[in-house]
């Protein structure tokens, strides 16, 4: 089958920049894709490349867009190279919405009911802004949190965490409520031993640090999970298809946060989430609704997808959404 490819650029600011311990995102740039098949269905798709996460970068996306006929067959599709993550994930997802029928029912909803936010983790501001950023969160319905932490001096963020801890258990009623700590891979290994200390210490309000050492600090971090009760998530480790695999067979059984938009084929992922039954929470990489929509049909597919929030709830710490129908 044949489908009319076109692809449009967008650009979406940060209302403040992103801090993480690589550095700070003040614009979020994608491609959002529409292909239409010879009997007219038209398949809408997203490419949201994050180069310095472990994906192609933005330019490298648009240049393989650029370089693709008008036309462009299955063969195409489903032969993209494997160093385009974000461009599989983009023109796969873009294709599956051509032409598969399977509608779906996503654990997710995407109705902005405090209800449905509940199924959702909230990423809070880096810094002291976590602490009234909560409370907005909590407003919204969220009670599942997520924290950037290698930001600021350790003591300082230690305080920060202990007084979040303290908010949180005060506001709980009979509900559960999970706060995640983000290193983004920025901790030495004595930094990542004194903060799963506390973490043990706050008594299973922890659901889990995430990436505390870098990318080539497998091993130590599959050790530090022998030794700490508080669950350890690998993110950055686990960027793209290849990468989780190679972790998976050199022992991971942990958690994998998995962002589909730059992880590469969605049927390979499901197929690989499916099959070695992955412990996985699907995060978001700030893509539009475009994206989110075809990672939550993702999601829906995933047999033991549905325990852990889905780190989906970045929408607030961007600017709002053009109307994506009016990019054709
Ligand atoms: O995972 C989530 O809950 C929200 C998304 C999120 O935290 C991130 C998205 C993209 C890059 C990073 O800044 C960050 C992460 O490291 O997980
Ligand atoms: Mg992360």
């Amino acid at each position: 089958m044949n489908y009319k490819f076109e692809f449009r650029p967008y650009q979406r600011k940060f209302k403040r920049p992103l801090q993480t311990s690589h550095g700070t995102w003040e614009i979020r740039e994608g491609i959002i894709l529409r292909l239409t098949a010879d009997n007219g269905k038209i398949g809408l798709g997203e490419i949201a490349p994050i180069g310095w996460f472990g994906s192609e970068t933005f330019l490298e996306a648009l240049d393989y867009c650029r370089n693709l006929p008008d036309v462009i067959s299955d063969r195409t599709i489903f032969s993209i190279p494997p160093n385009l993550p974000a461009c599989q994930f983009g023109l796969e997802s873009a294709w599956e919405s051509a032409t598969l029928k399977t509608q779906f029912k996503s654990a997710f909803s995407e109705d902005k009911t405090p209800a449905s936010k509940s199924n959702y983790s909230g990423l809070l501001p880096g810094g002291e802004g976590a602490l009234l950023g909560r409370q907005i969160l909590w407003m919204q319905g969220y009670r599942t949190f997520k924290w950037k932490i290698g930001v600021l001096p350790f003591q300082r963020e230690v305080r920060i965490l202990q007084e979040l801890v303290l908010a949180l258990q005060e506001a709980t009623g009979d509900q559960s409520v999970f706060l995640r700590l983000d290193a983004n891979g920025g901790l030495s290994l004595t930094e990542a031993e004194e903060w799963l200390q506390i973490c043990d210490q706050l008594g299973g309000i922890i659901e889990y640090l995430e990436q505390p050492l870098s990318v080539t600090e497998l091993e130590a971090m599959m050790e530090l999970g022998t030794r700490f009760s508080t669950a350890i998530a690998l993110d950055e480790s686990v960027a793209t298809l290849p990468q989780m695999q190679s972790v998976y067979r050199q022992g991971w059984r942990g958690i994998y946060v998995i962002k589909p938009c730059i992880a590469g084929s969605p049927s390979e992922l499901r197929q690989f989430c499916n099959l070695n039954k992955i412990d996985a929470v699907f995060s978001s990489v700030f893509e539009t609704e475009i994206g989110r929509k075809s990672v939550l049909k993702l999601a829906a597919t995933i047999q033991n997808y549905c325990p852990r929030a889905i780190g989906f709830g970045v929408d607030h710490l961007l600017e709002a959404e053009k109307d994506l129908e009016l990019l054709w």
